[in-house]
């Protein structure tokens, strides 16, 4: 296991340093950003020069192509290219140069500007970046042949797809436009219960002291109330029949005009409506350190009552101190399903689950790099003011 890194004083700049892409057979973890840029200039990642910050502490933002589909439905191409499935299951071509409006119910499918050759031991998964989760844009990245959504095979070569379907409110976007992340892994890195509990003793990963470390981080909700102006709130609910989000512009809605604030009540539960959307937080503080990257999966995958975590990367540096972050929660996207479901104040909603970096990225989360939610608490999107 990797434990601990010096962090270097600089931010890697792209072609000034060779970073070995070599790696001892037992090597094993997240690619941090230097060998994110050492990828790219090995043409490992084809696409064209990175835009400033597109490359992230431990993984990389993919860019949208200049031309989306509207398709029949979703689908994985498993013995197919997703090209031909395109062929076949294409209703209208809309092309992304100008900016155009992905309504909401529809399934779109939008070329990436990023394609990849992967080494052999190199293999990938990608998420929704969280500005993309919090405003309830369901996205997932598919390859050709893939058998499983997010999922890159080592060694894979080819092109990379998202697959874009706004469920509440309806989104413009444009080509080069940002919605999802990828991350590349030699082996398998996550921390076994042994290593997270040495760890969370080094590091303190949540500020409970009861912290459950089952199979992860188990991370809960806080229904008890934030201070918001002269009220104490638990979150928000989504409105319906919104005007359009902007994925590009910050700060460019009001809050009031997509959101509706739930006031906390003594009970400190919440009972979740079917098919709307919630944005809740997390009860812990969270952390990762350094040498570490998170993600967040569904706390049990037998309990299909309710869905946390669109979003699910947490990046190295978030929620840490000594990037700024301490105190940090996790921000819940949350919606009900078939039934009413009554969340209650602490309820295990997520996992944390921890995987070391294969190195210290240049760059910490929240350090000069546009971070959005450092430090955050209950946080709507950068989309809003
Ligand atoms: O469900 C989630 C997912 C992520 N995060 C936090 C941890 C993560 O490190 C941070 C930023 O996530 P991401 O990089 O996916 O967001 P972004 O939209 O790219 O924002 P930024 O520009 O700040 O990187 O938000 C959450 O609170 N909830």
């Amino acid at each position: 296991m990797i434990t601990g890194f010096a962090l270097s004083k600089k931010a890697y700049a792209p072609g000034t340093s060779r970073v070995s892409l070599n790696f001892a057979p037992t090597d094993a973890g997240i690619l941090p950003d230097q060998m994110i840029h050492a990828l790219a200039e090995a043409r490992a990642i084809k696409a064209a020069p990175f835009a400033a910050d597109q490359v992230q502490p431990a993984s990389l933002d993919l860019r949208l192509g200049d031309v989306a589909y509207r398709m029949r439905a979703s689908f994985l191409p498993q013995r197919a290219t997703v090209a031909e499935r395109i062929h076949a299951l294409k209703l209208h071509e809309i092309s992304l140069e100008g900016g155009a409006v992905l309504e909401t119910g529809c399934v779109y499918l939008v070329p990436l500007q990023e394609s990849l050759a992967l080494p052999k031991d190199i293999a990938a998964s990608t998420n929704p970046k969280s500005s993309t989760g919090r405003i309830d844009v369901f996205t997932r990245v598919i390859a050709d042949n893939a058998r499983a959504f997010d999922q890159i095979e080592a060694g894979y070569h080819g092109p990379l797809y998202a697959e874009i379907s706004p469920r509440t409110f309806p989104v413009l976007l444009r080509k080069g436009s940002r919605l999802s992340q990828i991350r590349f892994r030699r082996g398998s890195a996550a921390l076994d219960a042994v290593a997270l509990k040495e760890l969370h003793a080094r590091e303190r990963l949540v500020n409970t002291a009861d912290a459950d470390l089952t199979n992860g981080v188990a991370v809960s909700v806080d229904l008890s109330g934030f201070t918001s102006g002269n009220s104490k709130i638990v979150g928000y609910r989504a409105k319906r029949h919104t005007s359009v989000i902007d994925v590009d512009l910050r700060d460019g809605q009001s809050v009031a005009d997509f959101w509706e604030p739930l006031e906390a009540h003594k009970s400190r539960a919440l009972i979740l409506d079917p098919n709307e959307f919630y944005i809740l937080a997390s009860k812990e503080a969270v952390q990762v350190p350094p040498g570490y990257a998170a993600e967040m999966v569904p706390f049990d995958p037998l309990v299909g009552e309710f869905r946390v975590h669109y979003a699910g990367f947490f990046d190295p540096g978030f929620g840490h101190a000594g990037a700024g972050g301490g105190g940090a929660r996790a921000v819940l996207e949350v919606r009900s399903h078939e039934v009413p479901f009554i969340l209650e104040h602490g309820q295990i909603v997520g996992r944390l689950v921890y995987e070391s970096m294969l190195a210290a990225p240049s760059r910490l989360y929240g350090q000069g790099i546009g971070s959005n939610y450092q430090a955050q608490s209950l946080k709507l999107s950068k989309h809003f003011r």
